[in-house]
């Protein structure tokens, strides 16, 4: 056997300029230890309580900096070579599992999450070895209507996109792609026509349910699968549903219009009760797993929520090279692969592009091999996702005898079996959702169960392809982002008071870089108090002009923002991306973070769970979709996230008004620089909360803030100036 490079089945690339940016982060350092001595070497007799929280603030950003450092410390990139891949294992690859995951057929509209099945099930992979499964948490009878439908359609789309090697394989999102290019051969013309017609046929169908609110009865009639609804009483009170909609065995519908066997097609909808908690998509992923146990139990599973379809067809090829590696597959229990989104616009306005963590900090992570599972896209090793344990003896087999025995049953005896393996109780006195399958109790479900993973000793890669592999859809307005956010900054944070806490779990079980790594996502929420603390403190002592000493600050300020624009360019977007960015990461922190700690603590002494709330997907209506595409920020209900920016950036407003007006009155001199950048940093924050103003004062569009929100926030901004000056 051949060995090394030449052989492998992948590659891997260290970060070419990571000398560069170490001596770059150490000079950062220095800089932030000269601020830190600064402070403790300057404390003033007056207001020297304002000068030891800016300390405690500046000593734990710097930290945090810190660990923000450890993901780029060690970038890795790799590449993979599929082609070798089919050459040694074309005819033993491995069966993959596809699970794909909804929860609301208003928020996700049906037609979305039929577009990701299909795209998955359109890999360019072995029909036969695919199985896909759709996990409805809201048993919405119209979701397995348009599955239904999807499993018609794919006997002709399948084909096609083999016949003419399409990309991407979503539909929708090819349709999309042909408006610039034309077709010149004539076959490909004509076939493409005759999908299409299909296409929007099935879509008019399954809107026109969505519109009545249900399932028309002609289709109803056609198929026992509705019969299953008669015991459904609400969604969080039903059996299980579960319908084998395409499977080999079952000789009639099988095939593709070309005679081919298509891949096996799941519809299930756990069994839910009111006393039951369903540990929202940790539980449907766990459920999935025991059903898809029974049915395939393929070794690889795709994990994929409906958001997010595939865009490129070799994917499942590219995450094999990785497991199917000789030398060092066997360690790997998962293959992220990154989130991308199609709807973000040019400047990304409400920064959901997170491409520091996909661009950067996940590479980062790679470099420790410790890359975290960020709930989709991500291909995992059963055995590992199952709770086994790593240790060395641990041999690839792909091909046992396992798998035969899966397919023995009658579809009949395989659906009233798998069933019984999605029911509620089918858990009590068990280690699922503890040390088996995606870990319970945490609002990032996907966070907890990778570090648990990787705690049993399992490596992770995280491969960033030259074609991005899926993509997504953001949220489309300021509210929705930044509810999401207050979810993975509150879920972060659970997971250090949790058993599996890296602080004290993870310790000696994965190494110190990958450890600062998990911390930088699990203290993220703590970030707003430092930010608070500098959003508030430095603009209000302007009122009473003390001085603040800032030119340390100029040099890891600058240079931390420089360091993000070039991060930010370089990963593809632009300058006024970059600002949008900036912004987002001050409101992120003043508001969604703020409203999470207070959550962590409110449940600390009172309600035990938190709830995870799905983000939307779609945009409402046309008014709201032409100011996305406009970059006009979007507000239009009111908020308590609202208000606390709103208040926030009049705050800033007054305070520079008030200073400039002194100044100008001649009251005060600007004393030498130290005042000239407290000035600046108030400049800044007005500038960046522009969209604020403009929402509460200038704009008359539904989008604007409500004008209570201008009467509560002035208010509030006006009583702190007022209140402040009095009392110093
Ligand atoms: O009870 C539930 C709730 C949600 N979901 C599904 O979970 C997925 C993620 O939900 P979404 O509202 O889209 O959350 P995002 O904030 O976009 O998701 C990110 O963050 C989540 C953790 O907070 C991860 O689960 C996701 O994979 C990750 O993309 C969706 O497919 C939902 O249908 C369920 O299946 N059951
Ligand atoms: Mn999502």
């Amino acid at each position: 056997m051949e060995s090394g490079e030449d052989y492998s089945l992948f590659e891997t690339r260290k970060d070419k300029g990571r000398h560069i940016r170490r001596i770059y982060a150490i000079s950062l350092f220095v800089a932030i230890c000269f601020i830190w001595a600064y402070r403790l070497s300057h404390i003033p007799a007056y207001g020297k309580w304002a000068w030891l929280g800016l300390f405690a603030a500046e000593l734990w950003s710097g930290f945090y900096w810190l660990f923000g450092q450890a993901l780029r410390w060690n970038m890795l990139f790799r590449k993979t070579f599929i082609n070798r891949l089919s050459e040694r294992y074309e005819n033993s690859l491995p069966r993959v599992d596809m699970f794909v995951f909804t929860a609301d057929p208003i928020i996700e509209p049906p037609m979305m999450v039929i577009n990701t099945v299909l795209s998955v099930m359109a890999y360019d992979y072995p029909a036969e070895k695919l199985s896909v499964y759709l996990s409805d948490d809201a048993g919405s009878d119209i979701t397995f209507y348009a599955l239904l439908e999807a499993s018609t359609f794919a006997k002709h789309w399948v084909p096609f996109c083999k016949r003419f090697k399409v990309e991407p394989r979503s539909p929708a999102a090819y349709f999309n792609t042909l408006v610039s290019t034309n077709s010149h051969d004539h076959n490909h013309a004509k076939d493409l026509d005759a999908i299409k017609k299909l296409y929007v046929d099935m879509k008019r169908r399954i809107e026109d349910a969505v519109k009545l609110g249900g399932v028309p009865s002609e289709a109803r009639s056609k198929h026992n699968g509705f019969s299953q609804w008669d015991s459904y009483y609400s969604r969080h009170d039903h059996d299980t549903i579960l319908q084998i909609l395409l499977h080999e065995r079952n000789p009639h519908n099988s095939k593709d219009v070309d005679g081919f066997v298509l891949p096996t097609l799941v519809y299930m909808a756990r069994e839910k009760r009111p006393q039951y908690h369903h540990n929202y998509k940790a539980g449907a992923i766990n459920s999935l797993l025991r059903v898809s146990s029974r049915i395939s139990n393929a070794k690889i599973i795709l994990i994929i929520d409906c958001d997010m379809y595939s865009n490129h067809s070799q994917s499942v090829r590219d995450a094999l090279c990785f497991f199917m590696d000789e030398e060092k597959g066997q360690e790997i229990a998962f293959v992220q692969f990154p989130q991308n989104f199609e709807n973000l616009g040019k400047n990304d306005l409400y920064g959901n592009a997170i491409s520091a963590t996909v661009e950067v900090e996940l590479h980062g992570a790679d470099g420790y091999g410790g890359p975290l599972f960020i709930g989709t896209c991500c291909f995992h090793r059963r055995d590992a996702l199952c709770g086994k344990k790593f240790n060395c003896q641990y041999k690839n087999e792909w091909n046992d005898e396992n798998e035969k025995e899966v397919v023995k049953a009658n579809l009949h005896e395989l659906e009233v079996e798998s069933k019984a393996l999605a029911s509620c109780s089918y858990e009590e006195n068990t280690l699922w959702g503890k040390e088996i399958g995606a870990i319970y109790g945490c609002l990032v479900e996907d966070v907890i169960t990778g570090l648990w993973i990787h705690s049993q000793g399992w490596k992770s890669i995280y491969y960033n392809p030259p074609r991005k592999a899926f993509f997504g859809i953001a949220p489309t307005n300021l509210l929705h982002t930044l509810v999401q956010q207050k979810r993975w900054g509150e879920g972060d944070f659970q997971i250090l008071f949790t058993e599996y806490s890296p602080t004290w779990y993870g310790e000696g079980k994965i190494n110190l870089g990958l450890l600062m790594g998990y911390w930088r996502f699990n203290y993220s929420a703590t970030t707003c108090l430092p930010i608070l603390y500098y959003s508030f403190i430095p603009s209000l002592y302007l009122l009473k002009a003390i001085p603040l000493w800032f030119i340390p600050f100029a040099y890891v300020i600058l240079g931390e923002s420089s360091s993000t624009l070039i991060e930010g360019l370089i990963s593809g977007g632009t300058i006024k991306g970059w600002w949008n960015d900036l912004r987002m990461w001050l409101y992120i922190r003043t508001s969604a973070y703020l409203f999470a700690l207070i959550d962590i603590v409110w449940k600390f002494f009172g309600r035990s769970y938190s709830s995870f709330a799905v983000t939307t997907k779609i945009v409402e209506d046309d008014d709201v979709s032409q100011r996305y595409k406009n970059e006009v920020m979007e507000f239009g209900t009111s908020s308590p996230f609202f208000t606390v920016l709103a208040t926030l950036a009049l705050l800033h407003l007054f305070c520079l008004l008030a200073t400039i007006k002194e100044l100008v009155l001649c009251k005060v001199a600007l004393t030498g620089e130290k005042m000239a950048l407290q000035v600046l940093l108030c400049g800044f924050l007005v500038l960046i909360n522009f969209p604020i103003y403009q929402g509460l004062f200038l704009r008359k569009d539904k989008g604007r803030l409500p004008s209570s929100h201008t009467i509560k926030s002035t208010t509030l901004a006006l009583s702190a100036c007022i209140f402040f000056k009095i009392w110093n």
